[in-house]
């Protein structure tokens, strides 16, 4: 399909070129112009707030990242320490008790700005979402066709046929035997594995810049997991999307991201790249989760031991 290049939000990755803000011009020199990788998704200073009968408090506390398209993003730490809450903000999907302060940009529209329609429009057409488990999230009774044809229909103002033509697509692109066969099935008639692929699929079709994947893998069993987490390497690399990657799993982050914000009581504690953090961790939160899970060298290996690639396995899940 063809970029639709009047809406930033179609534009390829690679063609985001702009001036440097960073190096103003000075008199009698031009100013400099160089690739700038430019970020999609970005949040400042993101705190979620709930009010509690014990008081306040802060499930995010002050949190900043940026994701941009190309690359995957982990979001790391153990359980409460804020993940869902920081994406669930970024979709305007908090629970009514919360309230959200910040900056958050998503391909330069301030979402926390929005009203609820225009946010709809966001939704799913900018930024997918994958979540855990994807029976909570496809509609048991709707075909998988109807599930992957409805947001098409909807934002991109298709006929139904055209629709269906690019689901088909769509599935094919994220490793799907006989596309044509599970178009005509209903969730419940796929195994655990081929409907998180659906899930990946049905997130894919409006071509957001961004995916939300919130543990994509963990209800999943091992040798599944590994060929989703080696489905969305795929699709950034193919597709150049974006990925906020959210796990409490080390092992998940170095078999995936390209880098890593630890996040610990609602606290960005430690970023950076994958390897750097991965191998030479500064903060003692980080070097506890990486203790807790695997010796460094063998969460070193696995990232080294990648699967094959989707396009050479004998069989999809
Ligand atoms: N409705 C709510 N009211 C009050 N506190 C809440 C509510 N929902 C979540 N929290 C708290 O917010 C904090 C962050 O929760 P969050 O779900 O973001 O953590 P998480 O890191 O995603 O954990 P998990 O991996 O278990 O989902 C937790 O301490 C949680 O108990």
């Amino acid at each position: 399909m063809d970029p639709d290049l009047s809406r930033p939000g179609d534009l390829p990755h690679r063609a985001v070129v702009q001036l440097d803000w960073r190096q103003p011009a000075r008199p009698g020199r031009s100013a400099p112009q160089e690739d700038v990788v430019t970020a999609f998704l970005s949040v400042e200073n993101l705190s979620v707030r709930f009010e509690t009968k014990d008081g306040p408090f802060l499930a995010v506390d002050d949190v900043s990242l940026e994701l941009a398209r190309g690359e995957i993003l982990a979001l790391v730490g153990e359980s409460g320490s804020g993940k869902s809450m920081t994406s669930l903000a970024m979709m305007r999907l908090l629970p009514e008790t919360a309230t959200a302060t910040g900056d958050i940009l998503i391909d330069g529209v301030d979402v926390l700005a929005l009203g609820r329609r225009a946010m709809e429009d966001v939704r799913g057409a900018r930024v997918g979402m994958i979540f855990q488990e994807p029976m909570t999230s496809l509609n048991p009774v709707l075909t998988i066709a109807r599930q992957m044809t409805e947001g098409l229909v909807r934002h991109r103002r298709i006929s139904r046929g055209e629709a269906a033509v690019r689901a088909l697509a769509t599935l094919t692109d994220v490793g799907i035997p006989e596309p044509d066969r599970v178009m005509r099935q209903y969730p419940h008639q796929l195994s655990g594995g081929m409907r998180q692929r659906v899930m990946i699929a049905a997130a894919l079709t409006l071509d957001p810049g961004v995916l939300i994947a919130d543990e994509p893998t963990t209800a999943l069993d091992v040798t599944v997991q590994a060929q989703v987490l080696d489905l969305l390497v795929d699709l950034k690399n193919r597709l150049g999307s974006g990925i906020l990657l959210i796990t409490h799993d080390i092992g998940v982050v170095a078999e995936t991201a390209d880098r890593v914000a630890v996040m610990r009581a609602g606290r960005i504690v430690e970023t950076g790249n994958v390897e750097a953090v991965l191998s030479a961790p500064q903060h003692p939160y980080t070097k506890g989760l990486l203790a807790s899970h695997l010796t460094l060298d063998r969460v070193m290996t696995k990232r080294g031991s990648r699967p094959p690639r989707l396009t050479e396995k004998a069989g999809a899940v």
